[in-house]
């Protein structure tokens, strides 16, 4: 049965979604923005910083479910421009040392809220 996550320690959906959702052992993400728990959104920040708080905000989620980033099987990565790819590659390598999950990262023509990238993630809590 779907459960809905819900944690205060993540920014709250700008839209109709759930910040995650479960079904058994398995936890998705919505695509986490450059955004802090206050709302304020880092569209000003360097795609280095915008990408720490998609994944700082993508830890929240997980940690809220008792689990991290090392449950992570699989992202999705969403950048406004593909040439930010190596910035944002060296800032995201920096969360995922070790057995880093499988990911797809593409550009897109737009990011709500004019965001530099987006990244969503796929997790276990097995
Ligand atoms: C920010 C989002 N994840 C959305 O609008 O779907």
């Amino acid at each position: 049965m779907k459960q809905i996550i819900s944690t205060d320690d993540a920014p709250a959906a700008v839209g109709a979604y759930s910040q995650a959702t479960m079904n058994g052992d398995i936890l998705i993400t919505a695509g986490q923005l450059p955004l802090t728990t206050d709302g304020e959104l880092l569209d000003n920040e360097p795609v280095s910083r915008q990408t720490e708080q998609c994944l700082d905000n993508v830890t929240a989620i997980l940690n809220s479910e008792g689990i991290s980033l090392d449950d992570v099987l699989k992202t999705t990565v969403f950048l406004d421009n593909i040439n930010d790819f190596d910035a944002f590659n060296e800032a995201y390598s920096a969360y995922f040392d070790e057995k880093p999950p499988a990911r797809s990262a593409v550009e897109a023509s737009a990011i709500p809220k004019g965001a530099a990238v987006e990244i969503e993630a796929i997790a276990t809590t097995e």
